[in-house]
């Protein structure tokens, strides 16, 4: 059972893939750009810290720890393939992907009711954060070059599966939670795609609202147990839960 809160305004917290944006945009657009850019990477900026540290920590999992960059990278390849969130995976993915929005190769995607909705609880008071599986590094590119410019002014914060934990277990969103400084859990609205995520983050406490844009990979599985809308432009958070209209 969820505690309850009042009418205060919330902490609205967005995933990316599938919520806020195509996943069809990110794994056509963005997952070649950083296959054809990971040996480079490796090779050429191995001694930046999130670069060595996200390096050796695919030799951790894999077991091999004289792997060199072609055996990284096949690691990394194989990941990709599967739409495997693993965590260097997506740190190495962030460092690339910045560099390509900053010169103008990348740019981002957004469904046309996420800005609007985004820009309207932003101006009625709530505070926006993000917890993605994309790097921190990787969100920062990601809002800072949408079509409408840079959406960072209105997030408060950005979290991921380095920072908060594993987006599928509840302890990740008591990250967060305490992160932000708040302690009522209830005061927490997290919009994903995905249910295992949404199962985790009211394992938490917190109210959830479960994205399910038809064309969607996760479309078909759903989200059961959450409230379900096809757009931010339905979800009313002016009372004291989220409601899709
Ligand atoms: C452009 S941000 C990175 C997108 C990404 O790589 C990813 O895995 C997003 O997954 P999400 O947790 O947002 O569904
Ligand atoms: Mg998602």
């Amino acid at each position: 059972m969820t505690a309850s809160r009042t009418t205060a305004p919330v902490h609205v917290v967005v995933d990316i893939e599938g919520t806020t944006s195509a996943t069809g945009f990110i794994t056509e657009q963005l997952y070649p750009y950083s296959r054809k850019h990971f040996a480079q990477l490796l090779d050429t900026r191995g001694t930046e810290p999130d670069v060595a540290r996200a390096a050796a920590a695919v030799r951790e999992l894999i077991g091999e720890p004289e792997a060199g960059t072609e055996r990284i990278v096949e690691a990394l390849n194989g990941w990709l393939d599967r739409d495997e969130k693993v965590t260097p995976l997506k740190t190495l993915q962030g460092v690339i992907w910045a560099e390509g929005f900053a010169s103008g190769e990348l740019t981002s995607h957004f469904y046309p009711d996420a800005i609007p909705a985004l820009r309207a609880w932003h101006a009625a008071g709530h505070t926006l954060y993000v917890f993605s599986s994309g790097s921190v590094s990787a969100q920062l590119a990601w809002f800072g070059h949408s079509a409408e410019g840079s959406l960072l002014p209105l997030f408060s914060g950005h979290f991921d599966t380095e920072t908060a934990g594993p987006k599928k277990i509840a302890s990740s969103y008591d990250a967060i939670a305490a992160a932000v400084g708040e302690t009522d859990p209830a005061r927490f609205v997290f919009l994903s795609d995905l249910v295992e995520e949404l199962d985790a983050a009211k394992e938490a406490g917190w109210r959830t609202v479960g994205v399910r844009r038809p064309g969607e990979p996760y479309y078909a599985k759903g989200v059961a147990g959450h409230p379900e809308t096809d757009s931010f432009a339905r979800i009313d958070l002016s009372g004291a839960e989220p409601v899709v209209r």
